[in-house]
Order: structure tokens, then C-alpha cells, then sequence
């Protein structure tokens, strides 16, 4: 039975909530203070927060919580605004009910809950012990926190609104963005994917918005952009943050209004689009530091969602390591495996480059070992990462200027925590070039 577990001292909300609670059928337990030793934190499904005041240190506490992944959380406040409790929203907290409560409303919530948690209860139940990973659209994972993601997802693919993923490199926001598309009323119509950061600034207005012929030089031909090619279905801007402030602002027109104009055009031209939004920045920094309008983002902020790096998925680091090497070994008629020091390896790296990094050392690997895969096939995971086949300390004559070029650019984004726009500074090369170096890379991958 789902397990409600409520955190407040406030007796008048556990005298209102009770009766609902035992209606709704959840098992339920109570603590005055989120430190209060919750005997069995984990097998808490939903948490309902109604602190009497909720501080920085509060929301400190509250991230390195047990309770803090795998849970679903409801916040209730008395609707003073509190930027640690909005933060939390963008941690991907369900619901934030303000005082005075709607009861029948949250009554409706918590029996939506109280039924999602059962079915998902009952098919844990039903699975062999020795299941492997769950999938979920494209996004694999049977962690808590992917668990909480497949959740959140499913809801949101049902609306109509703006989302904006939020995650480290390689945490999977546009296989996130892809699979909220495949599961919405728009999986029929088109999926279009931008990377705002590898587009020239110059040009990255009329390749969103499309431009007449002769608008600017260069401009031979009538242009429909992004917007015009992904009507009626789903446009993803990756890297939003990585986009001039100036188009932000022409974004968010478009975003309110449903228009646009071809640039050398003032025909007003009508879009369907939902947009999915993508930042490896957090965006309260983002907006700190000037890489992002705040209007756009509270525009996009309906619906944030929180991808989770894969050292807080520890529980999936080998089970995907496992799956991406049966994965090769289908397609390359194969049986390798990996040592037990090899995973043992895998399991405790942090993955600064999360799923991307891990698959693409399992598919090195692969292609390195002959029959098992050692440590010896695994580029040194116990020291900062380095996915090249050549390390940066053997850049010396005798190696070709390609492989110097890759192990340095590799490097450089380890030394940078996989931040591009760093990494790019560092090379001292626009971010764009290192995208298509990037890609680069990873065609030559999968194609070997
Ligand atoms: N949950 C996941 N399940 C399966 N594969 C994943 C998952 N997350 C990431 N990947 C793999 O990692 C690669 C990178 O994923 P994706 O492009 O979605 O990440 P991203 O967060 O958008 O990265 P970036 O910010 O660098 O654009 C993909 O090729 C995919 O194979």
C-alpha cells in the first residue's frame, strides 16, 4: 500500500489532512521535523512538506535528505514568497499548495497519487527479482530518481506546456525531450531538435524564425525556419542559455503571442509549437549571470524538470554499463563481458559525462578487448576522465595531429565539468566549432 509520510508541526494541517489521508487509503506516518528519524525513509512514496518556515539551510538539508529522490513531494506554504521554496519547485517538487488549502482539490491530487503509486507498487511486485533496466520512451533507468523522472514526464506529456529540462551534459535531456514528444497528441507531427549554442549567432534568427529572399545577403531563396518546420509538433532548443539575450527576448514574444515574422518579412505568421527548453546550467545562476532573460525563463518554468546525474543513479551505472555492452555484442555478434574489476571500476566513477561518457567507454571497450574486458580496456576511470584513445600526457611527436587535437579537447571538457561554453573558452575556439568537433567524434563511434 502507497506510504504517505506528512513533515510539519503545524497540528491544524494534520487535524485538516488526516481524515483525507485515511480516505484517500495511503499507509500514513508522521514527524514534526524533516531531521526526526523517519524509521523507514525510504519506503515513504509521497512526502507532504509544511514547514513553518523553510530556510537556505532547509533546502541544504532537504537536497542531501534521503528522502529527497525517489519520493514524490507536495510542499504546502502559507504563500509568503520564499525562494528556497521555489528552487525546490524547479527540483521537480509535484504540487505546492498555498494557504488557505483547497481541500477538495488536494483531495483529488492525492487519490491521482494514491493511484499511480498502487499500479507502480503492483507492477514492482510483479517483476522477476532479476529484472533489468526499465525503459521508458527512450530513457533507460530503474533507479528512484528515473523512476520520479518517468513520472513527472508522463504527466507533462499530456499538457500543452513549456518545459525546461534541466541537466549535466549527457544526462539525457534531449532523449527526455524526445520521449515527452512521442508521448504527447503531437507524436505524429514533427520532432525538430536546435542546438542554440551551435548555431552562428548571425544566423540563428532566420534559422528560428525563416527569412524571405533577399532579406540579407546570401539569402538567394525564400526560408522557413524552425518554427514553420516544426508546426503542429515539437521544437527542442537545446542549450537555451547559449542563445543572445536579444533573441530571448524575440523567443518569449513568440511564446506568448503564437507569432512570428520571417526576418526581411512583416508578415505575421501564426505557430503551433510546444517548446521544450534544455540548459546544463542551473537557471537561477544562468539568469544571475546573465546567460538567461527571466522573463523567458518563468515563461518555460511551468513545467521544469531535473535530470538527474548519473552519480545520484548509482543503483543504474553498471546495469546501463552491462546493457549498452549486450547492446554491442547483438549488433557485432559478440560475447564479451567485463571482469569484476572492471565493473567494480565502472560502479564507483562519478561520470562527469554521465550516460554519453559511460556508453561511449563501453562501446571502446568493446572494441579494445578481445574476449573480457579488463581494467586494462578502460580508459583510467579513477582519474579524471579521459575518453580518448590517446591521454593528453602522450602528445609527442609520433602521434597524429587528429588524435592530439581530440585527447586535448577531451581533456580540456574534464578539466571544465563537461562545461562546453568553459571548454570552448579554454581552447580558445568558438562553442559551435567544438559541437562539430564533438559530433565528429561521436559519428566516428558509432560507426566503428
Ligand atoms: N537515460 C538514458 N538512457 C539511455 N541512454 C541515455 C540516457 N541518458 C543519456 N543517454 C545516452 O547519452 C547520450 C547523450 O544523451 P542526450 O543527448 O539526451 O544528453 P543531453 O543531456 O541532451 O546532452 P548535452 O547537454 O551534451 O546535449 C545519448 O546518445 C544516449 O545514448
Amino acid at each position: 500500500m502507497p506510504h504517505l509520510h506528512l513533515v510539519t508541526q503545524d497540528e491544524v494541517i494534520v487535524e485538516s489532512l488526516l481524515p483525507l489521508l485515511t480516505k484517500t487509503g495511503f499507509k500514513f506516518s508522521h514527524s514534526q521535523r524533516l531531521d526526526d528519524s523517519i524509521e523507514t525513509p525510504h519506503s515513504s512514496d509521497l512526502v507532504i512538506l509544511a514547514p513553518t518556515q523553510f530556510s537556505e539551510q532547509d533546502f541544504h538539508t532537504l537536497q542531501e535528505h534521503p528522502l529527497a529522490s525517489g519520493t514524490e513531494w507536495i510542499i504546502i506554504s502559507d504563500g509568503k514568497p520564499n525562494p528556497w521554496l521555489d528552487k525546490l519547485m524547479n527540483l521537480g517538487v509535484a504540487y505546492h499548495f498555498r494557504k488557505p488549502l483547497d481541500l477538495k482539490h488536494i483531495t483529488d491530487v492525492l487519490t491521482d497519487f494514491y493511484i499511480e503509486l498502487k499500479e507502480e507498487h503492483e507492477s514492482r511486485k510483479s517483476k522477476p527479482v532479476s529484472s533489468n533496466l526499465d525503459q521508458f520512451g527512450l530513457l533507460l533507468g530503474s533507479s528512484a530518481p528515473m523512476r520520479l523522472l518517468y513520472r513527472l514526464i508522463r504527466r507533462v506529456s499530456q499538457t500543452e506546456a513549456n518545459v525546461l529540462l534541466i541537466g549535466e551534459s549527457g544526462s539525457g535531456k534531449e532523449l527526455a525531450a524526445r520521449t515527452i514528444h512521442q508521448q504527447s497528441l503531437r507524436a505524429t507531427k514533427p520532432f525538430v531538435a536546435v542546438n542554440s549554442a551551435a548555431l552562428t549567432p548571425e544566423l540563428i534568427e532566420s534559422e528560428l524564425f525563416g527569412h524571405t529572399k533577399g532579406a540579407f545577403t546570401g539569402a538567394v531563396k525564400d526560408h522557413a525556419g524552425f518554427f514553420e518546420q516544426g508546426n503542429g509538433g515539437t521544437l527542442f532548443l537545446d542549450e537555451i542559455t547559449e542563445m543572445p539575450l536579444s533573441l530571448q527576448s524575440k523567443l518569449l514574444r513568440v511564446l506568448e503571442s503564437g507569432e512570428f515574422t520571417r526576418v526581411g518579412s512583416d508578415h505575421l505568421q501564426k505557430t503551433d509549437v510546444r517548446v521544450i527548453a534544455a540548459t546544463n546550467r542551473q537557471p537561477l545562476e544562468a539568469i544571475e549571470q546573465g546567460y538567461m532573460r527571466e522573463d523567458l525563463y518563468f515563461r518555460l518554468a511551468h513545467f521544469p524538470i531535473q535530470l538527474p546525474p548519473l552519480r545520484k543513479r548509482s543503483g543504474d551505472i553498471v546495469e546501463l554499463a552491462q546493457h549498452f555492452l549486450a547492446y554491442r555484442n547483438h549488433t557485432t555478434k559478440t560475447n564479451k563481458a567485463f571482469s569484476k574489476e572492471a565493473l567494480d571500476e565502472i560502479a564507483q566513477y562519478t561520470w562527469p559525462g554521465n550516460v554519453r561518457e559511460l556508453k561511449h567507454t563501453v562501446e571502446r571497450a568493446h572494441i579494445l578487448a578481445v574476449d573480457e574486458i579488463t581494467l586494462a580496456e578502460l580508459p583510467s576511470l579513477s582519474e579524471p576522465a579521459n575518453s580518448s584513445e590517446v591521454n593528453v600526457e602522450d602528445i609527442k611527436p609520433g602521434i597524429t595531429l587528429k588524435d592530439a587535437e581530440k585527447a586535448l579537447i577531451i581533456a580540456t571538457l574534464d578539466d571544465c565539468e563537461h562545461n562546453k561554453t568553459q571548454a570552448a573558452d579554454q581552447l580558445g575556439i568558438s562553442v559551435k566549432t567544438l559541437y562539430n568537433k564533438l559530433e565528429r567524434y561521436d559519428e566516428n563511434e558509432e560507426a566503428s
